[in-house]
């Protein structure tokens, strides 16, 4: 559930409809009472009273902010009828743990969007992130967590990042030559950057010309959309009954999905299967394509559950493209600070300075946790939360509340490190989640976000234009259409 920015006339007058049935719809339901609350040992508050503008911003503000606020009067656990869907919000860090831990074995499933399903050829059980939890699930993860450890595969991912980091400083270097602005396609070429890495750690598939390769660069570009759009709430996710109104948009993601999809048999999966050795597994795609003939029913995996899950692992690319254009533009903003990463960083030698500025950009953005479901009948704190419930984890205010951090709207990296420079992380702090449904990527978020950021400040001081960009909260992604605004002065010059 995100901020959307840019929308249009169409869009807007379709969400005033759609908000407008969701409120007569919430109406109704408050007649007829909830199952949750009249099961339950303990009553879960709801916002019964909410005037229709509180919804409206639900859907097109920071809905997470909306929700801090609402906890302020209806606690750390209320309920919320989206629609179709019963919600439960949960805000403080004890009730956190609570769903993603302790109990996590009853809130490990995912919602049931529409757009989920028409993403993964009608079945987001196709996807890593997106399935419900299930014995498969628990293979799919155990085979990606290896694979992800970027200490067992240093090697392989430290020669992809320095492959491509060179092209970067070329592309780089070629638009400061063309243009006079090194930063001209700077997001675009972040975003190659990131992609190459990924197609070549994950698929041994090095991607040599950037700008001669169609099909790399029209891949990135679909990622980058079905990135924004798996980042955005739609009225479809809980009022599925108006999928006919947004027909087109929804054969629009259909048709992102099926562009990777095949792009990802033609050019990954097909010539791997033809050169398969099972007794030389050489990468990822290997590893999977294995476990297709794996003789353990349970363990085996289908075809389309291989597509998908290399899918998830290539397509994390986006995010850390996303991340880093974040960050550049965090870093542009605050004054000498890209001289201060150069020096802790080349002159000091203080590995962990560049980790702090990941870190905070994460913070500041305040990077959301993917909504929960419960996958049983389950007590959480005294409440009966019923099986199907959509449980959404907001840790906006543990991000950006000044009760957690001093000055929390302004960027600094200094936060995370401790008196002796070491990188440090306060627990109520979790972009990345916990627990069984955790991000699996943040070791490859971590080094290769890292190492460009690096690569681009060891050769441009990073400074802010005249218009700096103004980025939506609680959303990591960058809308496609949107450049980063700053300016790479070459330190040389
Ligand atoms: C900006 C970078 C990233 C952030 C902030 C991030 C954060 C998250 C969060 C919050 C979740 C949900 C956890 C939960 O529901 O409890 C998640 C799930 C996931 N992430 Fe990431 N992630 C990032 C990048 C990546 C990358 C690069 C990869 C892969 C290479 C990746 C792989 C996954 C997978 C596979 C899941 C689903 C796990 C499951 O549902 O079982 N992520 N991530």
């Amino acid at each position: 559930m995100k901020p959307t920015n840019q929308t249009n006339s169409w869009t807007t007058v379709a969400a005033s409809f759609v908000l407008s049935i969701l409120f007569i719809y919430i109406l109704t339901r408050r007649k007829r009472g909830s199952a949750i609350s009249h099961c339950a040992s303990k009553i879960l508050p709801s916002p019964f009273q909410l005037p229709i503008i509180g919804h409206l911003y639900l859907l097109n503000g920071n809905p997470f902010a909306v929700m801090t606020n609402l906890s302020k009067k209806y606690g750390d656990i209320y309920r919320l009828q989206l629609g179709t869907v019963k919600t439960v919000v949960v805000s403080s860090m004890r009730l956190i743990r609570k769903v993603l831990i302790e109990q996590g074995a009853d809130f490990g499933d995912r919602p049931d969007f529409m757009r989920y399903n028409i993403l993964f050829s009608n079945d987001r059980g196709n996807s890593l992130a997106f399935c419900d939890w299930s014995r498969v699930q628990k293979t799919r993860r155990a085979l990606a967590r290896r694979f992800c450890h970027t200490g067992i595969y240093e090697d392989k991912i430290s020669a992809a990042i320095g492959r491509s980091e060179v092209q970067l400083l070329n592309a780089l270097q070629q638009d400061q030559e063309n243009f006079g602005c090194a930063a001209k396609r700077l997001k675009l070429n972040v975003q190659k950057a990131c992609a190459s890495i990924f197609f070549d750690f994950f698929c041994s598939e090095i991607i040599e010309d950037w700008e001669g390769d169609q099909d790399f660069l029209q891949t990135v570009q679909k990622f980058d959309e079905i990135f924004w759009e798996i980042n955005q709430s739609h009225p479809t996710d809980v009022l599925p009954g108006l999928a006919p109104i947004f027909r087109s948009h929804l054969n629009q993601v259909a048709g992102m999905g099926k562009f990777i999809r095949d792009l990802v048999v033609r050019r990954i999966i097909e010539p791997h299967m033809e050169r398969l050795d099972k007794d030389n597994l050489e990468d990822f795609v290997d590893i999977l394509l294995a476990h297709l003939e794996e003789a353990e029913p349970e363990s085996m995996l289908t075809m389309d559950q291989v597509l998908y899950e290399l899918e998830d692992f290539l397509g994390g690319h986006s995010a850390v493209s996303n991340l880093v254009g974040r960050a550049i533009v965090e870093i542009a903003t605050v004054t000498g600070l890209s001289k201060t990463i150069y020096k802790q960083h080349f002159e000091v030698g203080n590995k962990d300075y560049i980790l702090a500025v990941i870190y905070e950009t994460l913070r500041k953005t305040s990077s959301p946790i993917v909504p929960h479901v419960a996958s049983a009948d389950a007590y959480l704190d005294g409440y009966l939360i019923q099986k199907g419930t959509m449980v959404i984890i907001n840790n906006y205010e543990l991000n950006t509340s000044s009760e957690y951090w001093n000055d929390p709207h302004i960027f600094i990296p200094e936060r995370f490190l401790t008196e002796t420079g070491k990188f440090c992380k306060p627990s109520h702090f979790i972009p990345f989640s916990n627990g069984r449904r955790a991000c699996m990527g943040y070791q490859l978020v971590e080094k290769v976000a890292a190492d460009l950021i690096l690569g681009i400040i060891k050769n441009f001081d990073i400074t802010p234009t005249q218009k700096p960009n103004i980025l939506p909260q609680s959303c990591v992604a960058i809308h496609p259409d949107e450049q980063l605004r700053v300016n790479l002065v070459p330190r040389d010059s």
